[in-house]
């Protein structure tokens, strides 16, 4: 199936990210948010992210130009039924995603693939609500978007293989590498890191570390790019809780509950780098941490 154009829903960061590549790519975009704010922040940020790029010399200015000119934004939701395929990207809340789902089948054309890049939530819960399990599956990017070389292709219980494959193209294109997930809680990737973070936090709420020496140990000690209580403020506290949660309930297994110092900061909407404040506080010119 030829895919050319593509509409993502949420503007956030992935949802800027995605939208980045996509263009890069040759793909035309159609990009969503309920939110006009976070639509025009993510404009803005994509402009900059390709400009990065153009000063590391890894694209030109007329790759910058056209990947620009490829994306539309739009608050429009029904806006988005030309599109050939559609990633939904908003936030990690499956009765939100249900909406957004609902909202947008009446619009669609029927060849269309619908997609989510959650972190977690059941992708055979999420096509049964919609006219065409079949051509639904999870399209699972990783952040930062256009740094992160892999993709998790999950099919549901009803994905059929036309859909894997026009997904598996579309990855390919991106010059971005994929692996096939079974449809559990939280996939591979979050299955397993996701459990380590918490467990992070554990380390701090039990007072075994501080922020510092816990992020430290992993960096230079395991080698991690990002220590994890970094990671965490990195993906958004509301996203880790939200995972630990579907792999609790999921797998109904106590190994996977949520620590309560994680739910502590994400009531107190201290939700990582997105809110200027989490594990570290970055109002200031360099991070901070908070414990
Ligand atoms: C929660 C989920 O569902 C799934 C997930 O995504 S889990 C999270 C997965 N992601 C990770 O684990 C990320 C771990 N961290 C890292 O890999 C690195 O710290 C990092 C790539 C983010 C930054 O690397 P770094 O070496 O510290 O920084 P830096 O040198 O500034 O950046 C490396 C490159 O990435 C680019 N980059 C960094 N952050 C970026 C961003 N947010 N957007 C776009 N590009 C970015 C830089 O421009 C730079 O590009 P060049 O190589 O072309 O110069
Ligand atoms: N953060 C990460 O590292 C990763 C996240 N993911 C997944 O990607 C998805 C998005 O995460 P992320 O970008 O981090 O989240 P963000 O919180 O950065 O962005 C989510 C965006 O979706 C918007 N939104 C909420 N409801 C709707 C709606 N009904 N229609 C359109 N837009 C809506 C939000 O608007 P408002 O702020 O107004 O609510 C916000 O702008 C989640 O499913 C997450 O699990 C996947 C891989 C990595």
């Amino acid at each position: 199936m030829d895919i050319q154009k593509v509409g993502i829903i949420g503007a956030g960061q992935m949802g800027n990210g995605i939208a980045h590549v996509m263009a890069l790519a040759g793909y035309d975009v159609l990009l969503n948010d309920v939110n006009k704010d976070a639509l025009d922040a993510a404009v803005a940020l994509i402009d900059k992210n390709l400009e990065r790029q153009v000063s590391r010399d890894k694209i030109s200015a007329e790759d910058k130009a056209a990947a620009v000119a490829r994306i539309t934004s739009t608050q429009d939701l029904p806006h988005l039924g030309t599109s050939d395929l559609i990633i939904e990207a908003a936030t990690e809340n499956e009765p939100v995603k249900h909406k957004i789902f609902e909202a947008l089948i009446p619009h669609v054309q029927p060849h269309t693939i619908l997609t989510s890049n959650t972190s977690s939530i059941s992708i055979t819960r999420l096509a049964s609500g919609t006219d065409r399990p079949e051509k639904f599956m999870g399209f699972h990017f990783m952040n930062p978007v256009p740094v992160m070389q892999l993709v998790e292709l999950i099919r549901g219980i009803a994905t059929d293989e036309p859909t894997f494959s026009a997904c598996k193209a579309v990855v390919d294109r991106l010059g971005k590498t994929s692996a096939s997930a079974e449809d559990f809680p939280a996939f591979i990737v979050n299955r397993i890191l996701m459990p380590m973070i918490n467990e992070a936090v554990y380390t701090l709420y039990e007072g075994v570390g501080n922020v510092k020496s816990i992020d430290s140990s992993m960096k230079l000690g395991a080698n991690h790019p990002m220590g994890p209580l970094e990671l965490a403020d990195f993906i958004g506290l509301d996203t880790c809780l939200a995972i630990m949660n579907v792999l609790h309930d999921g797998l109904a297994d106590t190994k996977y509950r949520p620590c309560p110092l994680l739910t502590k900061y994400v009531e107190a909407g201290w939700l990582g780098r997105k809110t200027q404040r989490g594990f570290y506080d970055y109002r200031g010119d360099t991070p901070v941490p908070t414990r």
